[in-house]
């Protein structure tokens, strides 16, 4: 691993992952089995600031929107807050942990190979997921899931069945984090070299894609080539935001849009770049405790037969200071986009949130939070650039609960949350006489994202839903099977370009989705050798 200032000007390799992200430094590990690989990760390294990946800290963490932090604020048109992954390793490295496998029947749709599914799922396991220990409020939690109807009890397991289960986690039982960069202790030394601060900002054609070009935090431009076109390649792994964004600036992507910025060459014609982008939508709902609470990331899951996922977390820290800074971030970042948020009122709910903290350094929540995620979702939007800097955020807009089928399952989601917070498992950690109703109705008040607040929310729950949609951040599409990539994730129209993450899905797989985006790092690291092999036997 070596900064990318220390990058020579020109070099040549078999593979280039664009993107050391969650799949990346999985498919990077596997490839340097067979093949000399370059990984460009545009942020830093996991490594040199230990402390910031354990549990306790993840709050902060994510919050922490400083220039080249790691995790970079975006807001979607619709007005909600999200986040991009600006370190190696990627999301795995600011996200809540939680380890869930995809459910058979989305192995079926994407038409993967199920023995070889299963296997890449268990390299992954082997290195970094964990059992968690489940202490008081996580069961009270699934005890409480339990008794709202959603049974069976399935037990600690990585299978997506319907019931409650707990699930695997990527913290170990000391609460400290293991990210898809431990995953390169799987990569052979020898074949592999990953530049940290290498922000790529395009590929470059000839008839096959040939070459990147990637600044250092110097603002130095290097290149890097393919050794031998025939059978080399580049391949994407930038995430749902950055692989779409890079196509684009790379000339393939909708010609009408990319000649309005400027982009030249026109590599491809291809309208489908940026379309179908997705974020599951999550409504959450706090719950101060009369009692204390253990810290837990996620834990239990609900898996309900209506496809709304029910998952809870408690007792986290956050600091003052962090949380000022983050609505600092996001009133600056209002200007961008199009959402039309009274920036008076906006700042007056920041004002009464960050005024009950009292000014202490460091407040713990004692309490919980639990939320639905909407599978799927059925809801679709696109991405758009707003300018070529590959640094800046393009405009993306989700169009959360468009489709009314989103809106239903949210709508049964959060009657489960409510018959699970009434529930007997559940009554120590709420205090007695205050009504779900109410827990649900202290959201609206909140500066939990850009939306306007309707007087019918605080009765009628789809509106509910609508004015207080946040991000459960796994989003996803922008280079869709099907549409931008061929089942075996190569760019359609143009060679030796694959595009292999999150963005490629058609939609979310599993409770949560990072088991698969690792699995399909190795499973696709794996298909590629075989390939490669194959053409070499000719
Ligand atoms: C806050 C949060 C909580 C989450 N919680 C969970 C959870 O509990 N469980 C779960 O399963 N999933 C969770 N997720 C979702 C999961 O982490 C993501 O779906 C997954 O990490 C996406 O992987 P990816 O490989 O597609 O993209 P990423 O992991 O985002 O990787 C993309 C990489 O590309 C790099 N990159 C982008 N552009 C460039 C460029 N121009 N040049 C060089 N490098 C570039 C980025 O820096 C990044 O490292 C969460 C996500 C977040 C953000």
């Amino acid at each position: 691993m070596k900064d990318a200032t220390l990058a020579p000007k020109n070099a040549s390799f078999d593979y280039i992952i664009i993107g050391g992200g969650t799949a990346g430094c999985a498919l990077a590990a596997t490839l340097s089995q067979n093949a000399s690989v370059l990984v460009l990760e545009r942020g830093g390294s996991p490594y040199e600031n230990p402390t910031a990946t354990d549990m306790g800290n993840s709050v902060n963490t994510l919050l922490n929107n400083t220039p080249n932090s790691w995790s970079q604020l975006f807001i979607s048109e619709d007005g909600v807050y999200n986040t991009r992954p600006r370190v190696l390793g990627g999301g795995s490295v600011i996200n809540g942990g939680f380890y869930s496998r995809a459910g058979n029947d989305y192995v079926e749709e994407a038409e993967w190979e199920m023995e070889e599914v299963e296997a890449a799922y268990e390299w992954v396991e082997k290195k970094l997921v964990f059992e968690p220990q489940v202490i008081e409020w996580q069961k009270a939690f699934k005890d409480g899931l339990l008794e709202a109807g959603e049974s069976p009890d399935n037990g600690f397991t990585y299978d997506h069945i319907y019931g409650t289960k707990i699930g695997g986690t990527i913290f170990d039982r000391a609460g400290h984090r293991h990210t898809a960069a431990n995953l390169l202790e799987y990569a052979n030394p020898n074949r592999i070299v990953v530049y940290l601060h290498a922000s790529v900002h395009k590929v470059l054609f000839t008839t096959e894609a040939y070459e990147v070009l990637f600044e250092d935090a110097n603002g130095v431009f290097h290149k890097a080539n393919l050794a031998n076109k025939a059978t080399n390649e580049v391949i994407l792994s930038a995430g749902a935001l950055g692989s779409p964004q890079l196509l684009m600036l790379s000339g393939v992507g909708p010609a009408v849009h990319l000649e309005a910025h400027g982009v030249n060459p026109l590599v491809l014609d291809q309208p489908m770049v940026g379309q179908g982008m997705a974020d599951n939508p999550m409504n959450f709902v706090a719950i101060p405790s009369p009692q204390p609470v253990e810290l837990s990331l996620i834990q239990a899951v609900g898996i309900t037969k209506f496809d709304s996922y029910i998952e809870g977390l408690s007792g986290l820290s956050l600091s003052f200071d962090i949380t000022r800074r983050f609505f600092d971030g996001v009133l600056n970042l209002l200007n961008e986009t199009s959402h039309t948020t009274s920036r008076k009122i906006l700042t007056q709910s920041i004002a009464v949130l960050l005024k009950s903290f009292d000014v202490k350094l460091e407040v713990r929540m004692n309490g919980g939070l639990i939320f639905q995620k909407v599978d799927g979702p059925a809801s679709k939007g696109h991405m758009k650039l707003r300018n070529t800097n590959p640094r800046d955020n393009p405009s993306v807009t989700f169009n959360y609960y468009q489709e009314p089928e989103d809106l239903n399952k949210c709508v049964k989601g959060l009657n489960t949350i409510i018959r699970m917070i009434n529930s007997k498992a559940f009554s120590k950690y709420k205090y007695p006489g205050v009504t779900a109703r109410e827990l649900l109705n202290l959201m609206l008040a909140l500066p939990i994202n850009l939306r306007p607040r309707h007087v019918t929310s605080a009765f009628n729950l789809k509106q509910f839903c609508i004015d207080t949609v946040t991000s459960v951040w796994h989003y996803h599409g922008g280079c869709q099977v099907g549409k931008v990539v061929d089942k075996n994730y190569k760019v359609l129209g143009i060679d030796g370009l694959r595009v292999i993450d999150g963005s490629t899905f058609l939609k979310s797989p599993g409770t949560n989705p990072q088991a698969t985006v690792m699995m399909l790092g190795r499973y696709m690291g794996q298909e590629i050798i075989r390939q490669r092999a194959a053409f070499h036997e000719k």
